[in-house]
């Protein structure tokens, strides 16, 4: 589904992502792992053609993705508040990812009602523009948004970051059904080691731009990565 080869990003002289190869397949969740400034960012964003890189390519469903436009059809992200529209309320919002992807308003109501939990009664029917939510609120609000056309794929940095642990558990708990029900490929990004190893199958570990461990996830693999961490 994602197939990452030769992708590399500098800054001047500072190698920030150098990745010789990298397949995900699809219907994988994968989460992607590293201390601050690892490049997980920056590897999400060259993904979404948010930022070019040095050299090398990412292709996805085998065409590249800084070269077409078919991949945005299918591809759902959050990655930060950059992705959200601030003097709108949430249900507008909403109202316009939805007609983006030819969802009429019968059909975004019926969708996210399935996050009505998920929305704890402080997202749909308030006034409040998504510019005055809290960091938590706007985050579900820009999720839930990436999830609404049922995307195949689905990038999330950071999904669990700023929420509340009753949200964090009822995310994971969305986000593998989610996967489940559509065989979403799923990218997530974390520095939560617990969370990531419960919602992703396969963890691939970043350091100074590169991936030094690639681990299809079982029951050893928290303590494994925790291990990993405690000596880097
Ligand atoms: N526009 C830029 N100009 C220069 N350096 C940059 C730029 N964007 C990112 N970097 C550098 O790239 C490196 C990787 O950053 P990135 O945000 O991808 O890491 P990260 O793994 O997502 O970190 P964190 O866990 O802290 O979010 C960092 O050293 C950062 O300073």
């Amino acid at each position: 589904m994602i197939s990452i080869q030769y992708i590399l990003k500098q800054y001047k002289d500072n190698v920030v992502v150098n990745i010789p190869s990298l397949e995900i397949e699809k219907g994988q969740s994968f989460g992607l792992v590293g201390n601050n400034g690892a490049g997980k960012t920056t590897l999400f964003r060259m993904l979404l053609d948010l930022v070019k890189p040095s050299g090398g390519h990412i292709y996805s469903n085998g065409a590249d993705v800084s070269q077409g436009e078919t991949w945005k059809s299918y591809t759902g992200s959050y990655l930060d508040e950059g992705f959200l529209i601030g003097y709108l309320r949430p249900d507008e919002y909403f109202a316009f990812v939805g007609k983006l992807h030819g969802l009429n308003k019968a059909e975004i109501s019926a969708r996210l009602q399935q996050y009505e939990e998920l929305f704890n009664g402080e997202i749909l029917g308030h006034k409040k523009y998504i510019r005055d939510l809290s960091k938590g609120n706007q985050k579900k609000v820009g999720i839930v948004a990436a999830m609404l056309p049922n995307p195949e794929v689905l990038v999330l940095d950071e999904p669990f970051a700023n929420l509340d642990p009753t949200t964090q558990i009822r995310l994971k708990k969305l986000l593998r059904e989610f996967k489940e029900e559509h065989g979403t490929t799923l990218l997530i990004s974390s520095h939560d080691l617990n969370h990531v190893t419960e919602v992703c199958e396969r963890i691939v570990v970043m350091q100074k731009g590169e991936l030094v461990k690639d681990i299809v996830t079982e029951e050893a693999t928290l303590k494994e990565l925790e291990e990993y961490f405690a000596l880097s």
